[in-house]
């Protein structure tokens, strides 16, 4: 597979401060990857690196083969504008016109409202618009020129579930359509409906990079819950990890949820109800970061 985007060893200081310690990291074609991280660890100081908004103090990114600096580089790559530099007396329709201007093959305005949602709103001034239609309007700028790689920071925070769901469709749909895209948030359940492959982030270093399911296989951790007139004895079976006791009602996290199901039944204790799930993505997320911290 080809990668769009790729950091070699990339160190990125503010000062005294490293922001990005030595990551190196590929974006393959047409997939959705998914930056996670706690706060300050590096996604957005990692996404303006591969943006050419600032360089790296050491190590090299490229965008497409070559330096994201160059502005030919960047014909090929989708980027949200800050909502602050949204013009305010433009409307929409004409800032669509105006960002679409810049690209050879750019999507029509109108299909690009109907895609994200803004046909409504395509006469009214951005200024006007609120919080949430702002934040649809600038994550359709970044596809306006079809790109071959679209970098979404945070691209949903402060949008409604409806919103959410409307920017999901899309992001979706252009993904199918054949762009790459990267996207950073803090919203666990999005990056766990959109993403293909997950990096985590933590202190300026990538702690985790793999596809979705083995980022969350790997977190190793599975849960059961289940009645038992014997709660205690169900909690003291062997691969049972932590256990939580309501009751009859138990909930445990296991080891191995195989082997831990044989004990249960092999134990001939009473039980009803048994349900077993995997780890969510926000858990496996806490593990990593808590795992990287030690
Ligand atoms: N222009 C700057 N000058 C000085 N320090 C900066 C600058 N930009 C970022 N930093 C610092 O670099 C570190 C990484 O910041 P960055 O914004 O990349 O993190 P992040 O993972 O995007 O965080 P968040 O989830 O809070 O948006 C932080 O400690 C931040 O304070």
């Amino acid at each position: 597979m080809t990668a769009l985007a790729e950091l070699d060893a990339v160190t990125r200081r503010y000062g005294n401060l490293v922001a990005l310690d030595e990551v190196s990291l590929a974006v393959d074609e047409g997939r959705i990857l998914g930056l996670l991280g706690p706060n300050g660890a590096g996604k957005t100081t990692l996404l303006s690196l591969v943006a050419g908004l600032i360089r790296p103090t050491s190590g090299t990114v490229r965008l497409f083969g070559r330096d994201p600096r160059d502005a030919a580089a960047r014909v090929g790559l989708g980027t949200t504008p800050q909502e602050t530099a949204l013009p305010a007396p433009l409307k929409v329709g004409e800032v669509i016109d105006f960002v679409g201007g810049h690209f050879p093959d750019r999507v029509p305005t109108a299909e690009l409202a109907a895609e994200f949602g803004l046909e409504e709103l395509l006469r009214r001034q951005t200024g006007s618009l609120s919080g949430g239609q702002r934040r649809r309007l600038s994550v359709a700028l970044a596809f306006v020129g079809r790109p071959k790689l679209v970098l979404l920071d945070e691209p949903t925070t402060g949008l409604d579930v409806d919103g959410r769901h409307v920017l999901w469709g899309a992001i979706r749909r252009q993904r199918e359509a054949g762009a790459a895209i990267v996207v950073t948030s803090h919203y666990l359940e999005e990056i766990e409906a959109l993403a293909e492959r997950v990096a985590v982030v933590t202190g300026g270093r990538i702690a985790a990079d793999g596809e979705l399911a083995t980022i969350i296989a790997n977190a190793g951790t599975r849960w059961a819950s289940l009645t038992s007139a014997a709660p205690d004895r169900v909690a003291a079976l062997p691969e049972v990890a932590g256990s939580r006791i309501d009751g009859d009602h138990v909930e445990l996290s296991l080891h191995d949820a195989d082997a831990f199901v044989r004990a249960l039944v092999a134990s001939a204790l009473p039980f009803t109800g048994l349900q077993l799930r995997s780890a969510t993505l926000e858990e496996a997320f806490l593990s990593i970061v808590k795992e990287s911290a030690a």
